[in-house]
């Protein structure tokens, strides 16, 4: 049996004729806080989509849990977006994906998607009100009068409700003033991750640094190895 939870191997993506992702390896272990760290623009969102199936285009092998949910026509079930969410992976999109007219109870409930996780949501909503505790107060509250902490908060709740094995994190600290930033991040590191993992994307270095197990460089759609934040720029 592989420690390896997620295991991607020449992974190449893109949208129409633009090639954002070029040959990309890396794995992550079975409870592993992974950061894929590098500036605006240099993919790590499109890798994100990339394993949820949500480019244009992909190429290369996606293998969770050692089944291939890759892009390539030839791979079979389990490669389309709802399938892999069912199959345990969990994305935070970057900017949050709100909807205002919701509250914050109606969107945690939203990301309940499989059915175990749609029966025990009582108690795994009270585990997101546990993590982030000003939203037990808010979870009549509508999300669109929240503020962008407490949205943020909101949209990362809603991906530990589903039946999860990965989460992918988009920009934890995007928008965000710094201490809410550090609030938001500390929680992301109590979240327990027997058997499980995270991958989170992000451009400041310094938020994550010495609180992820690993980070690795990403910079003009190609991973650049381990790196410490004086490397990255
Ligand atoms: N839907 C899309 N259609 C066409 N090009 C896109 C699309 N989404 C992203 N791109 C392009 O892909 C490249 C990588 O963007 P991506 O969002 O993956 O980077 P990022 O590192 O996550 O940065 P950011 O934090 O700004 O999202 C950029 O040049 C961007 O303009």
């Amino acid at each position: 049996m592989s420690r390896n939870l997620l295991k991607i191997e020449g992974l190449s993506a893109g949208y129409g004729p633009l090639r954002v992702l070029h040959e990309i390896d890396f794995a992550v272990a079975k409870g592993e806080r992974l950061a894929i760290v590098g500036l605006n623009g240099h993919g790590k969102t499109t890798l994100f989509r990339a394993i949820m199936h949500l480019v244009g285009w992909q190429r290369g092998s996606v293998r969770f849990e050692e089944a291939e949910i890759g892009g390539s026509r030839s791979l079979g079930e389990g490669r389309r977006t709802p399938g892999i969410v069912r199959m345990g992976i969990a994305m935070t999109p970057q900017g949050d994906a709100i909807f205002p007219g919701l509250t914050v109870r109606q969107h945690l409930d939203c990301g309940a998607y499989t059915k175990e996780a749609w029966h025990g949501r009582d108690a795994r909503a009270d585990k997101v009100f546990d993590l982030f505790p000003p939203l037990r107060e808010l979870r009549d509250s509508l999300v669109g009068k929240l503020s962008g902490g407490e949205r943020r908060m909101v949209s990362i709740g809603r991906a530990l409700m589903a039946d999860a094995k990965l989460y992918l994190i988009d920009e934890p600290s995007l928008g965000l003033a710094p201490k809410i930033s550090e609030r938001v991040v500390d929680a992301l590191m109590n979240i327990s991750l027997d058997g499980k993992a995270m991958v989170i994307a992000e451009q400041n270095v310094e938020l994550l640094s010495g609180k992820v197990d690993r980070m690795i460089g990403m910079h003009a759609g190609r991973l650049r190895g381990e790196v410490g934040h004086v490397d990255l720029v």
